[in-house]
């Protein structure tokens, strides 16, 4: 058995990073709703990764309905067919006008299908997108290549790593 993942490159993104990722994301999608002055009529997360970029964007979008659709499908790095296991409120959301919806990435596009199928009109933005996933989204700030795995710093802890030489004494 070997630790080594089965993707050649990790993306490291510490919460720095992601708060100002996620910024650049709300900068971006500011004025851009149909309501009065652009705004947005609510911030639907896709849990659980789109929940803290949803947060963020929240907080400086001043968007105070926000809501959550739930989507598994992967466990660990293996896919599966994407399940929605909790819909977001259907009178807040109605058919995805002036909703914005939010993951922290899209990689093959699979999850946002099934979320375009609820809210077709909604506006989907990720943090982070493979070129797979591209078509799916409609904003998004930093791409990465399709075999890079990106790393969150929900899923990080910081450790010891030895030195490139290998000594550590
Ligand atoms: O574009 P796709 O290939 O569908 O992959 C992208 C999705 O995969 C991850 O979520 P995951 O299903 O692992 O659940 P989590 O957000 O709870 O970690 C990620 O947060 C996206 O939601
Ligand atoms: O933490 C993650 N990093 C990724 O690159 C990815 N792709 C799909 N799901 C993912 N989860
Ligand atoms: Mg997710």
């Amino acid at each position: 058995m070997t630790d080594r993942l089965p993707h050649e490159k990790g993306f490291h993104v510490s919460w720095d990073q992601l708060h100002r990722d996620a910024r650049a994301l709300a900068w971006r999608l500011q004025g851009q709703g149909p309501g009065e002055d652009g705004a947005w009529k609510a911030v639907v997360a896709i849990t659980r990764g789109g929940m803290a970029p949803a947060m963020i964007i929240a907080r400086e979008l001043d968007i105070r309905m926000v809501d959550t659709i739930s989507v598994k499908s992967y466990h660990h790095q293996t896919q599966s067919e994407p399940q929605v296991i909790k819909s977001p409120n259907a009178d807040l959301v109605g058919d995805g006008e002036g909703v914005l919806v939010i993951d922290d990435l899209v990689d093959t596009g699979k999850t946002l299908e099934v979320v375009r199928k609820h809210m077709p009109k909604a506006h989907v933005a990720t943090v982070y997108a493979k070129p797979m996933g591209k078509p799916q989204v409609n904003s998004y700030i930093t791409e990465v290549s399709q075999d890079t795995w990106i790393f969150f710093p929900w899923d990080m802890a910081l450790q010891y790593v030895k030195p490139y030489t290998g000594k550590d004494d």
